[in-house]
């Protein structure tokens, strides 16, 4: 494994296609970043790993140790999407990609929110957009921490509850604010629920006032995630590094992709900043079985996962290259003609603008 964000000559890639457009994005994906690459001298090689609904039907498994060994030992991993209908809700979802964001410590899931020049949102006013949420990746209610009593009564009674440790809290907050610190603006916006989750909003909220103490230079403020919605809504531009828990940021950044041309458009990375295991690039989209298999699938959301990927590996140069031909594609979707292009489509346009 690569360590550091030194620029390596190469890249051990795995590849966890996994369910619905998942496996059609990251064909896209993976080409755009050969094409990011070529002529660098930059060697990508791929692993694919197959996980998902296929392999479950198969074999009754969704992650198992040996996988779990064997993801250990790549640069990064590019993941498309998991969850089929034909598993129940929860299997592959938990059992796949939670347990690999858990297991592999991805304590920073890293999720920016830009509307591009020329992209549509369907705010009328957005004004300019450019924020990141750093959502919590390894805790909140996400942890498994319940169950259900009576189950299937009318007096069934379920728990799902939240584990926030202060170890936790304190790191995923410390990375916002050197993010915070790191861009013009400085402004870090702690969301939570403080009113009402009396116990975890405190420790987020004492933990944002201590290490706010490290980083004078970046400003607080705080809004209840309801309020939140809001603001999103009303005045996105306020925002520039968010911090929130597990649940609070996946919904969120669903909000956020919807406001900046949509979840076709959003990327993620799950980062483990401390590189003791390898980092992974989705987009925020899941596996869309409404729309697989149809090549109607966007997979520009992929390809500025890859754009991540590219920085947490250090090729920072290929990573801008790529983001520069998405925003040439985006920008020309509303001045050029209008046009209903495939999944590949869309991916071999980007790829060609990088040759
Ligand atoms: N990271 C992951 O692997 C995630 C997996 N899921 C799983 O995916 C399955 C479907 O979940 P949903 O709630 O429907 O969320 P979804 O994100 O898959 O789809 C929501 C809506 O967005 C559209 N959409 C999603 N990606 C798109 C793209 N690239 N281009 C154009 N349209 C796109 C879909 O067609 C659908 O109408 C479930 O099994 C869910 O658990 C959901 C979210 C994240
Ligand atoms: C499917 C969930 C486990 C995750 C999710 O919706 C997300 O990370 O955005
Ligand atoms: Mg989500």
């Amino acid at each position: 494994m690569t360590q550091g964000s030194e620029q390596a000559q190469s890249i051990d890639l795995a590849v966890v296609a996994g369910d619905g457009i998942g496996t059609e994005v990251v064909e896209q994906g993976l080409a755009v970043l050969d094409a990011a690459l070529a002529g660098t001298g930059v060697k990508v090689t791929t692993t694919d790993y197959d996980l998902g609904a296929r392999r479950y039907h198969a074999t009754g498994e969704t992650l198992t140790d040996a996988d779990l060994a064997a993801l250990r030992g790549h640069d990064a991993i590019l993941l498309g999407a998991v969850g089929d209908p034909s598993v129940p809700s929860g299997v592959l979802e938990r059992g796949l990609l939670l347990r690999l964001r858990f297991a592999l410590d991805h304590y920073v899931n890293l999720r920016p929110a830009r509307l591009f020049p020329g992209v549509r949102s369907p705010l009328a006013d957005p004004g300019e957009v450019d924020f990141v949420v750093v959502r919590e990746g390894t805790e909140g209610p996400y942890v498994g921490n319940g169950g259900s009593v009576r189950t299937g009564t009318p007096h069934e009674i379920a728990t799902e509850v939240s584990v926030n440790t202060a170890y936790g809290v304190e790191r995923v907050v410390r990375y916002a604010f050197a993010k915070a610190a790191a861009r013009p603006r400085k402004h870090l916006t702690l969301v939570h629920k403080h009113n009402v989750l009396v116990h975890a909003g405190h420790l987020w909220r004492r933990t944002v006032e201590a290490v706010n103490a490290e980083f004078p230079d970046v400003t607080t403020d705080y809004l209840h995630v309801d309020a939140a919605t809001i603001f999103l809504t009303t005045d996105p531009s306020r925002f520039d590094v968010i911090v929130t828990d597990n649940l609070f940021g996946d919904i969120l950044t669903d909000q956020a992709a919807a406001i900046t041309g949509g979840i076709g458009l959003a990327a993620s990375g799950n980062v483990n900043p401390d590189r003791t295991a390898p980092s992974m690039f989705e987009p925020v989209h899941g596996s869309a079985p409404d729309i697989a298999g149809q090549g109607k699938a966007d997979p520009t959301a992929t390809v500025l996962s890859v754009a991540l990927l590219l920085d947490h590996l250090g090729h920072t140069d290929a990573a801008r290259r790529v983001e520069a031909a998405v925003e040439a594609d985006l920008a020309e979707r509303s001045t050029g003609p209008a046009r209903v292009r495939s999944t590949a489509e869309i991916g071999r346009e980007l790829a060609a603008r990088l040759h």
